[in-house]
């Protein structure tokens, strides 16, 4: 029986358009191309702002492929049934998305030159984030109360697992040329400079209006307002009809507004364990805000 979730590997997947066997014939068969691009993340880390900036990014500026095409076609979850079948055969360069830890990936990754670029963001915001769109979404199993949802997910018993596991896993990867870490709060904190350096490691080169036109383009208010990145199409099937709203507020450090100063400490206490022998740039909110709630 059902307990919220599909299972592979002892990781928790959605229960919507994926099975085990589906995914070991992923794992097994997906064959990677140098001129692919991977977007890869843990659930809520900013994974659709980057797939708006990078649909942006190669149509320099032009918003009418953001404006035409949902943004799950332009990038397709890889471990879907719907993104292997449409990305499997796919001629020319394809743009992929991916929450699968690094562990369960196709290896053929690996072998290939495809420029991967994982997206990470505070914690503690991806776990508000996760349960503020959990709780109206049909595909994963539902948290009754933010304190319940803290437990699971300080034990990683959440979609995709450990965030700490999720994370250690991927930046493995750091060092190698096709491999960027990009963090949600300095895309945040200066839009231009992120967007530049996707650009340097795309190997792509915009006109300033054509940069102007992608932050405008991918900016949390246009995103919102764009039918095809808001997934207000997906209302009554994997959201609720009334509640469910996937461009929630878009902000870093929205979690000081619901832990409580217990929770904050508790956190604290267990990030800086599990992070302790990694590297401190990767985790840039830690510097730029209080992480204790009770520092406010
Ligand atoms: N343009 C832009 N600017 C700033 N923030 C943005 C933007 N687009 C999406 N978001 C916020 O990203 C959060 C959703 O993350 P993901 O896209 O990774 O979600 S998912 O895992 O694919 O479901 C979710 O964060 P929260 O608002 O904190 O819930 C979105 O609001």
């Amino acid at each position: 029986m059902s307990d919220g979730y599909v299972w592979f590997e002892g990781i928790p997947f959605p229960v919507v358009d994926f099975t085990p066997e589906h995914m070991r014939e992923v794992q097994e068969n997906f064959v990677f191309k140098d001129e692919d691009v991977l977007i890869l993340s843990f659930p809520k880390s900013g994974t659709n702002w980057l797939i708006e900036i990078l649909s942006l990014i190669y149509s320099k500026g032009d918003p009418k492929w953001i404006q035409s095409v949902p943004i799950w076609e332009r990038s397709p979850w890889l471990e879907t049934m719907y993104g292997y079948k449409t990305l499997k055969d796919k001629e020319g360069p394809r743009f992929m998305t991916s929450h699968v830890p690094i562990h369960l990936f196709p290896k053929s990754l690996f072998k290939s030159k495809a420029k991967v670029i994982y997206i990470i963001r505070n914690p503690r915001d991806i776990l508000v984030s996760g349960y503020f769109f959990w709780i109206t979404s049909n595909f994963v199993k539902k948290p009754e109360s933010l304190e319940q949802y803290f437990e699971w997910f300080i034990q990683g018993k959440v979609v995709f697992g450990s965030w700490f596991d999720h994370v250690r896993g991927w930046i493995s990867m750091q060092g190698k040329e096709n491999f960027l870490i990009l963090s949600y709060e300095e895309l945040k904190r200066d839009t231009r400079s992120a967007v530049q350096k996707l650009c340097q490691f795309l190997g792509k080169k915009l006109e300033p209006e054509e940069l102007n036109s992608v932050l405008q383009n991918s900016s949390f208010q246009a995103m919102k307002e764009n039918k095809m990145s808001n997934y207000s199409m997906l209302r009554g099937w994997l959201l609720d009809q009334k509640n469910g709203s996937f461009m929630r507020k878009g902000i870093s450090g929205d979690w000081k507004n619901y832990f409580t100063v217990a929770q904050a400490e508790v956190f604290d206490k267990i990030f800086q364990e599990k992070t302790a022998d990694l590297p401190r740039e990767l985790f840039p909110w830690e510097e730029w805000s209080n992480t204790s709630r009770s520092q406010r």
